[in-house]
């Protein structure tokens, strides 16, 4: 039994909580990989060290004074040596890796940034490791190229490419607690890319597949994944237990707790993942697997999300023109432009897409072409689009339960834009005003839970 186990930014933000961290790792022989993220938020309206980072390499791009930041890198790290009272060494690394940061190539802008985005995570695996050594439990730090991650050369958005897998299986043979920074990969070229926010997650199961860990374990700053955010619905109820794909669902939708991009590893290998809280380890967290017993519930929880947009476009007799969809599709397409869902009806189709694609020269390619080379009828942008997710894999033996979603939005008064239900019934969307999101959200959750 292996079990390879990831903290969160809020687990490792300063010295009392790597002690939580260390007694965690102390305590079950079984956690032999640990991945790390940077430094994140002590308190509410404390800054990310990744974001800090970030506002560094921006400055240095932009040829503006770098001092400030670089000084509020540094002080994170030393307050957490100072605290933990670790030899000098460390700080003198990390310094020492900080200050190569400002001599990098920096021809390209996107690469550039996700090296400097990565030290955060690369500097804090140092120094745990180094702290856990200290504290008499033997650690060792494993680069991310040492380990095998090779990714696709997508700057801030990278994907493990499938050769990686090999040479991770190979660190099964190390021994002692192996310490891998999170978030980042090495292109087959040797340069680093990110994935993309929050990817540390990813690192975690990505590692777990390749040594085909018993569990993939993923401490966060609480008990549970709710049933929905805890920032919007007070108390929301806790989930024991979710299957891949309702996990999948509700991350990609808006459960910022789990990225979405890290259940694909781990469900390709089998591996369960829990996600506990470092505050409460007894608590029994959240279990994700394959299957769930018991579906008695048809509703595990209610996601959503804000920055959306629809492009409507309405053409009569769309239904008998062959190759109207591909049209528009190709369009999107060429503007490289991603889109979410495609409710449609007889005569009208809706794109709906992350607004944040939508440059006003984007905007203006589209609109020309869906009316030039399609000869729409009508073609407008609905801006400020929120879309609420409710998911669970009971639901397709269950019916009524768009009926009480929209029920309950209509009983308070929130307009229903859109409505869009996958084949596969683990999920219906309802797209709202940005405006009315929270109000959605609470009524749809006090509908199904209360
Ligand atoms: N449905 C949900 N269940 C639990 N937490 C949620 C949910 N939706 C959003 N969150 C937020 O996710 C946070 C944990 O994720 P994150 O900040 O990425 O943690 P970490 O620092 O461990 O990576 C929680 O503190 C909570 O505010
Ligand atoms: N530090 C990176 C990656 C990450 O996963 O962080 P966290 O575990 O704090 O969400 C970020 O902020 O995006």
């Amino acid at each position: 039994m292996m079990k390879v186990t990831k903290f969160g930014g809020s687990s490792l933000a300063s010295a009392s909580q790597l002690e939580k961290v260390l007694h965690i790792m102390r305590e079950d022989a079984t956690r032999k990989f640990m991945i790390v993220s940077a430094p994140g938020k002590r308190f509410a309206e404390d800054e990310k060290v990744t974001d800090l980072l970030i506002e560094l390499g921006e400055a240095v791009l932009a040829g503006t004074d770098t001092t400030g930041f670089q000084t509020k890198i540094m002080q994170r790290y030393q307050q957490i040596a100072d605290d933990l009272k670790l030899t000098d060494a460390i700080m003198e690394e990390i310094k020492a890796q900080l200050e190569k940061l400002l001599t990098l190539d920096v021809t390209s802008p996107e690469a550039y940034l996700d090296a400097v985005k990565s030290s955060g995570e690369d500097n804090h695996a140092r120094l745990i490791a180094a702290y856990f050594n200290q504290a008499g439990l033997k650690a060792h730090y494993v680069n991310p190229l040492q380990a095998g991650m090779i990714v696709t050369n997508e700057p801030g958005n990278a994907q493990i490419l499938p050769q990686s897998y090999t040479k991770i299986a190979t660190l099964r043979q190390l021994n002692d607690i192996i310490v891998i920074p999170g978030f980042f990969g090495y292109t087959e070229t040797g340069r680093i890319c990110t994935f993309s926010r929050g990817g540390s997650d990813i690192t975690g199961s990505i590692i777990a597949n390749g040594v085909q860990a018993s569990l993939y374990e993923n401490f966060t700053d609480v008990d549970a994944i709710y049933a929905a955010n805890p920032h919007i619905v007070s108390q929301p109820k806790e989930i024991a237990a979710l299957t891949y794909r309702e996990m999948r669902e509700l991350s990609y939708a808006g459960f910022s707790v789990f990225h979405d991009e890290a259940l694909i590893p781990a469900f390709k290998a089998g591996i369960p993942v829990q996600v506990k809280n470092t505050n409460n380890p007894t608590a029994p967290g959240t279990t994700i697997t394959t299957k769930r017993q018991a579906i008695d519930t048809p509703v595990v929880g209610i996601a959503s999300d804000s920055g959306f947009c629809g492009i409507y476009i309405r053409k009569y007799l769309m239904n008998r023109e062959i190759g109207f969809g591909r049209h528009v599709l190709e369009i999107l397409e060429d503007c490289q432009l991603n889109f979410e869902h495609m409710p449609s009806g007889i005569d009208e189709l809706t794109i709906i897409l992350r607004e944040d694609q939508l440059t006003e020269a984007v905007k203006a390619t589209v609109l020309n072409r869906l009316k030039q080379e399609l000869a729409v009828d009508e073609v407008k942008i609905q801006h400020h689009l929120a879309l609420i997710m409710v998911v669970g894999e009971g639901m397709n033996h269950n019916v009524g339960i768009t009926a009480k979603a929209a029920t309950s939005l209509a009983n308070a008064a929130i307009n229903i834009e859109m409505i869009n239900q996958g084949s596969s019934e683990v999920s219906i969307m309802f797209g709202v005003k940005e405006a009315d999101e929270k109000k959605a959200l609470q009524v749809i959750y006090q509908a199904f839970f209360d």
